[in-house]
């Protein structure tokens, strides 16, 4: 018997540079979960999500996006798929609106909708007073929410998040917040990454930690603490005490 679809599922990934990056990477995300992917300074999470978005070549293994095999069929995956790097790229002559329009344009979505969802979205992330002004005079974490709304604006199915939240001032990061956990429940998957742990601890489904590109520990806040921490340990408590016993072993 085959279970449901996973919205992502990673098998042998694997990438060196000098060494390896990523290490026979073994991942499954559900449909419909929100899922943070926790790890330290250079464990490898930038490099897997840059592969699942397909902006970079896997030496080896299979990626899976809603059953579709990313590696053969890029095109495919790419069209379910958003994708918000941690140093996002807009185009700073258009505004917010044009930048919004042309990004939908891009995924064939109709104009009047993405009209709609585009001043939904900027209204929703504070930026509806800037919608009209040209992206070169934004802040940076104006740039950012410029970014995610460009990511949102087609109803990806997957949306992967390079840390989201940092730079973002408290009410911006609340809403941003608000609107993935919108997406989730209505039936989209998240996939994100934070060096917040509080975030991870709050909002995600399950918790996934890689440490020099393999995962060494996965799941609920309370599975977790069954494998690793006791009682009412905290996610910190926790990952702390995993990057210390990597780094003895
Ligand atoms: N283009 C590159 N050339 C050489 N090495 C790279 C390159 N990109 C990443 N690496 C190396 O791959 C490893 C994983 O980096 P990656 O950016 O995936 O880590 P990360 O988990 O996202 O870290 P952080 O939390 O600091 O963002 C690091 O050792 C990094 O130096």
């Amino acid at each position: 018997m085959t279970g449901p679809v996973a919205a992502l599922a990673l098998r042998g990934l694997m990438k060196s540079y000098d060494r390896p990056a990523v290490d026979r990477l073994d991942l499954a995300v559900r449909a419909g979960e929100f899922y943070a992917l926790l790890g330290p300074n250079g464990a490898g999470k930038t490099t897997t999500l840059r592969m699942v978005a397909g902006l970079l070549k896997p030496d080896a293994g299979s990626i899976d996006i809603l059953g579709i095999d990313a590696r053969a069929d890029p095109i495919a995956a790419k069209q379910i798929v958003a994708w918000v790097p941690d140093e996002p790229m807009i185009y700073d002559k258009l505004t917010p609106l044009e930048y919004l329009a042309f990004v939908a344009g891009l995924w064939g979505v109709d104009p009047s909708a993405a009209e709609i969802a585009a001043q939904e979205l900027l209204d929703d992330l504070g930026l509806g007073p800037h919608a009209h002004q040209r992206c070169e005079s934004f802040s940076k974490g104006m740039r950012q929410k410029v970014a995610l709304a460009g990511a949102l604006v087609h109803e990806p199915r997957l949306i992967i998040l390079d840390e989201p939240l940092t730079g973002l001032d408290a009410v911006s990061a609340r809403r941003v917040k608000e609107i993935l956990q919108s997406r989730v429940r209505a039936g989209a998957t998240v996939i994100m990454t934070t060096h917040i742990l509080e975030v991870a601890e709050r909002m995600a489904d399950r918790i996934g930690v890689i440490i020099a590109g393999r995962l060494v520990a996965e799941g609920t806040l309370t599975e977790l603490r069954g494998q690793i921490g006791q009682g009412q340990s905290s996610l910190e408590d926790m990952f702390v005490a995993l990057v210390d016993s990597e780094a003895a072993a």
